[in-house]
């Protein structure tokens, strides 16, 4: 890691509450340029808020949080055009062709907007969707639908990328295409922050994995140093012992013994 670069990413000390209860406790984080880390926990831990709390759609938190190198909470919401989005669950307007949609997005990153419907034109030809531009979203597969989400999130050159299951509904091939832009975009400077529950993704393509558990990290560190510290060998093995779960197959044959329990009936 490269610690003589200022983080572009500064978190201290911060909590999070919804009502009464306590999802983020105490968080601290720096995240330097060319990173691509992976951010991974249980459902419920926490990711999306932390990710949403950086893009400032969640208010109400205590700590610190600087993105390149400012507090988010002076007000200023310019560091909003250096960053990208790709949301687990996004709308998209169906109504609109491709050409609209990323026209409209480049706009409010700041684009012209013909600039915009320029590029957005050629990184769907390149993603094998130069048939689709002028079709209506609202025609579209998954798969096409994330790859116009992943390209309304890069269209604008951001220098931090925020990804959430990225890779949803995408094929092989689409796959392959989509990791080595990472590491290319990463190996540029770029700095990716990666929130997926596929783990052998996660582990093949982040520098750095950060795991948070009951609102806390519980580890930070490169695959390597994660599995030096462990007795397993993958990171699926890695995060079930450090969330302290082994009861798969119990809860399995529970689930399995109820959806039989009608059976005797019949
Ligand atoms: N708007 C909200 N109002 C109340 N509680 C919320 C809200 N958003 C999230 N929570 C709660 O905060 C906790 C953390 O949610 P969050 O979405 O950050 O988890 P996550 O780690 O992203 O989970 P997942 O892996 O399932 O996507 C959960 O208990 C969730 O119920």
């Amino acid at each position: 890691m490269n610690h003589a670069q200022e983080p572009v990413i500064s978190i201290e000390g911060l909590w999070m509450n919804y009502s009464d209860r306590m999802v983020l406790r105490g968080i601290d984080l720096a995240v330097y340029p060319g990173q691509i880390i992976g951010y991974i926990g249980p459902n419920g831990a926490g990711k999306s808020t932390t990710v949403k709390i950086m893009l400032g759609l969640v208010e109400g938190y205590t700590g610190t949080v600087r993105i390149f190198g400012r507090d988010i909470s002076d007000g200023d919401a310019a560091y909003k055009r250096r960053i990208g989005y790709v949301p687990e669950v996004a709308e998209l307007y169906d109504s609109l062709t491709a050409k609209e949609y990323l026209g409209f997005i480049g706009e409010l990153y700041g684009m012209k907007r013909t600039d915009a419907e320029e590029k957005a034109e050629r990184l769907m030809g390149l993603l094998n969707l130069e048939h689709a531009f002028n079709m209506r979203i609202a025609s579209y597969s998954k798969g096409m639908r994330q790859k116009v989400l992943l390209i309304s999130s890069m269209l604008h050159d951001p220098d931090i990328l925020f990804l959430d299951e990225p890779l949803s509904g995408l094929d092989a091939n689409s796959v392959m295409i989509v990791k080595e832009i990472f590491a290319s975009l990463a190996a540029r400077g770029k700095t990716i922050f990666y929130s997926s529950h596929i783990m052998d993704v996660v582990e093949k393509i982040s520098s750095r994995i950060i795991l948070i558990n009951g609102g806390d990290i519980v580890a930070d560190g490169s695959f390597a140093e994660l599995k030096e510290k462990s007795r397993e060998g993958s990171l699926e093995g890695i995060f079930n012992e450090l969330t302290g779960f082994d009861r798969f197959r119990d809860i399995a044959g529970e689930f399995v013994a109820v959806i039989g329990e009608g059976d005797s009936n019949d």
